[in-house]
Order: C-alpha cells, then structure tokens, then sequence
C-alpha cells in the first residue's frame, strides 16, 4: 500500500505557520455596525479570493513576501487562462525569463524524466520551476504544458532552473482557484513593484494565501436552517454553514435529534460526505459517492439520530473541472490516485477542520463516525473531535466502479471491513 501523506487537521496545501491575526470565533457574529473597518482576516480572505478570481480570469496577480523574504515580489499567471494580454503584462514586469511553475508530478511528464523532490512549508512537495523558452510563451502552449488531457508535441523542450522565492505559495493559490497548478511567473524587481497598480494588476502578500484554508474554516458560521423531511428520514433538518470568504457553503443534514443526542453524552451517527455531483446528483456507476449518500441516511434514520456533513470538497478538493480531467486521464489507463498525481494535485487534497468546526458548532463533539477512510478517523481527531467508534460504509461494486473501489483499498488504505 502506498502512503497518500500525513494526516493533518488543515489542508495539504495550507501552511503550518499561521502568520495571520485572529479570526472571529465561529459563531461570533459583525460587531454592531460602526465605522467600516473589517477585521483583518476578513481582509486577508478578500485578497484570495480576488486573487484567485483574477487568474480564473487570466489576468496575473504580483505576490508579495512577508517579513523572511524582504524585496521579493513574483507576478504570475494560470497557464491554463492567461491569454496574450497577460503575458505581455508579465514581459512588461518581469526581470528575468518566464518561468513555468509545476508540481514535480506535472514537471516530470512535461521532462520525461523523474524530478527529485525537496519539500515546502513543512511536508509538502516544493514546486519545480521550467525555463520557458520564446517558442512556449504562447496561451496554447502553455495550456498544453499545463494540462496532461490536452497535451501536444511542443516544439522546444524547457529546462529545469532554480524555483524563485513565493512559488509555493503561487503554486497553492492556483489550487485555491481550482485551476490547475501551472503558472507562469516573473520574478519583479522592487523598483518595479509600483507599475503594477497602474496596470491593475492586484497584489497581496503571500502569507494571506497560505493561511486561508484555516482561515476560512475557522469563520465559518451558521446562516440558515430548515426542516426538510427527506424520501429516506422524514425528520430531517439541513443547516447551511457559510465562511467569511463568501465561499460555496458546507451543509449539514441533521437525522432526527443528533444535538440532543450528543447533549446528553451520546456520539451520533456522522458522515463527512464530500459533494460529487456526478455521484450524488446523476447517479454516476464511477463512483460509490450516491450509494454512500443515501445509504447514510437511510441508516441514520433506522439509528433514530444521526448527522450527515456535506461538504464542498468535489473531487477530494480538486473540484469538478479537475475531477472530468482526472476521469479522461483514468479512461486513459490511470487509476484515481495518479491521475490526480498527473494533474499536479495531491492525492487527496481535503482537509478536516471544516467538518470539526461544523460539529463543534452543532454541539457534537463525540461521534460514531461512518467511513472506509483511516484518514477522515484520524483527521478529526487531530482537530479535536472524538471519535468513539468507525462504522464501515461499503457497498458493493457495480461492474464499473471496481477499479475505483480496489484503488482505494490498496492505494489510499481504505478498510475493507
Ligand atoms: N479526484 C477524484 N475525486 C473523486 C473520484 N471519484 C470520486 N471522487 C470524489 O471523492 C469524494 C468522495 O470521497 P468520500 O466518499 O467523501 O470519502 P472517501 O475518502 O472515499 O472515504 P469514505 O468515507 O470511506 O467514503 C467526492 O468528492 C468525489 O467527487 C476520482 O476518480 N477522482
Ligand atoms: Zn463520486
């Protein structure tokens, strides 16, 4: 079996030094309304978030360092968006070359040859940085370098250099935008910071990018709640969870009385569900995700109280875009591990505090937790919810999902019992 990483409360791509102020608490709500003046994790949030719209846009964004990298400022582009408009921006900029960002896993494809990999912000893989030759600044062919579903015979081969200062941060702002992680970046002299502006090119400092997995998760707080009597429980609830980000918002489908439950001591049925929208709404044979789904709640029902956390995490955090990929990249041979390997993401890119956070604020501290997945047992626990008992949750192949099944068995450690 072949490990898929540490287990982490937060995100793989999320950075273990937390260098922003405090969040509010969850479930503390906007002081009364005085001068405007957000607090400054709201601001941080703000900055990502238009950040990542900015290079879903194509339009580059300038990185800026914190205090251990004075000076260093990188300006960069998705490789799969920017168009001739941006790449003229990095050109106008940029002090050196153009460097094409990769994970090691895309680098290696684009090389030919394996990369060997150092490590960033702890355990994760540093970025491997490609000199682009003329010939590759090009929208078409960056995508193509990008993305292994659209790959070409690219005319010349870039060469391997040194990776500059804030990639890594680049590399997890491009994952935050569910692009894929490829950029294209220019290294921007001080002197040459303040042209950015006036291009309207949007700078923040990369500290923001990499505390806002934990940021986001920690503001989370309840917006909404209804009664909505289910085909398979028809005492159910679902309450919706928003974070200050403005983000799609986590849900939690509440099976009979679960808070009560876990008022008086006990550890309700819970399942930490990440959306598909192939498996959970269309019914897709790929996937074991809408069996899961339904048969979660159909069981929480007959346990009298149980509590389902829906959360927006499509594709194990890679989002759906990335998920179709990953699929062509499977029907190419690629079982579901590499394939999100060969896109440049992790195997698993998810992270628990969202879930912790929802139950902690839904007053269930104590659970049976229904999984094949050590790691979602282990990821909870280590943002401090306690899970008193795993309850198996498999159900048996379809004819078409059996690869997939068998993957997650002997490659992600799933149990089979
Ligand atoms: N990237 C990727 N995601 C997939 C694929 N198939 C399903 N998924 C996603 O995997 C997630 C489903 O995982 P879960 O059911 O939450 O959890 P699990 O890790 O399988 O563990 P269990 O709790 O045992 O089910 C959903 O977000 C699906 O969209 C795939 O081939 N590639
Ligand atoms: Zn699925």
């Amino acid at each position: 079996m072949t490990s898929t990483g540490p287990v982490s409360c937060t995100p793989t791509s999320e950075t273990r030094r937390n260098t922003q102020p405090k969040a509010r608490l969850p479930g503390q709500h906007d002081p009364e309304p005085g001068p405007l003046v957000p607090d400054a994790a709201s601001l941080a949030l703000r900055r990502v978030h238009r950040a990542a719209s900015d290079l879903r846009r194509g339009t580059p964004v300038l990185l800026r360092c914190g205090r251990e990298n004075p000076g260093s400022a990188l300006l960069v582009a998705a490789a799969e968006t920017v168009g001739a408009r941006g790449l003229a921006e990095l050109a106008a900029l940029g002090a050196a070359p153009a460097l094409l960002l990769l994970a090691p896993s895309r680098a290696a494809a684009v090389l030919h040859r394996p990369i060997p990999t150092a490590t960033a912000a702890g355990t994760e893989e540093a970025p491997v940085a490609l000199t682009l030759p003329p010939a590759l600044l090009d929208p078409a062919r960056l995508r193509s370098l990008a993305d292994p579903v659209a790959e070409q015979l690219l005319p010349e081969a870039p060469e391997l250099a040194a990776p500059p200062p804030l990639a890594f941060a680049a590399l997890v702002l491009a994952k935050l935008g569910r692009l894929l992680p490829a950029l294209v970046a220019v290294p921007v002299p001080e002197a040459r910071v303040a042209e950015a502006a006036p291009l309207g090119i949007f700078t923040l400092p990369a500290a923001d990018i990499l505390a806002y997995p934990a940021t986001a998760a920690t503001t989370l707080t309840r917006v909404a709640e209804a009664r909505v009597p289910l085909e398979d429980a028809p005492e159910a609830r679902i309450v919706a969870f928003r974070a200050a980000d403005g983000g799609i918002e986590h849900l939690a489908i509440l099976v009979g009385d679960p808070e009560g439950l876990s008022a008086a001591g006990g550890a309700p049925l819970t399942r930490v569900h990440s959306e598909c929208f192939t498996g959970d709404l269309l019914g897709s044979l790929r996937c074991d995700c809408g069996p899961q789904l339904r048969g979660a709640i159909a069981r929480m029902a007959q346990d009298g109280a149980g509590v389902l956390l829906y959360l927006a995490q499509e594709g194990r955090g890679i989002g759906l875009v990335n998920k179709l990929r990953a699929y062509t990249l499977q029907d190419q041979g690629l079982d579901t591990l590499d394939a999100n390997r060969a896109l440049g993401y992790g195997a698993d890119e998810r992270g628990f505090l969202v879930a912790a956070t929802m139950l902690r604020q839904l007053g269930i501290p104590r659970i049976r937790l229904l999984t094949n997945n050590p790691d979602k047992v282990a990821g909870l626990a280590a943002c401090g919810i306690e899970v008193v008992g795993r309850e198996p949750h498999r159900f048996a192949a379809n004819g078409i999902n059996d690869h997939y099944l068998e993957t997650k068995a002997t490659r992600f450690g799933h149990l089979l019992r």
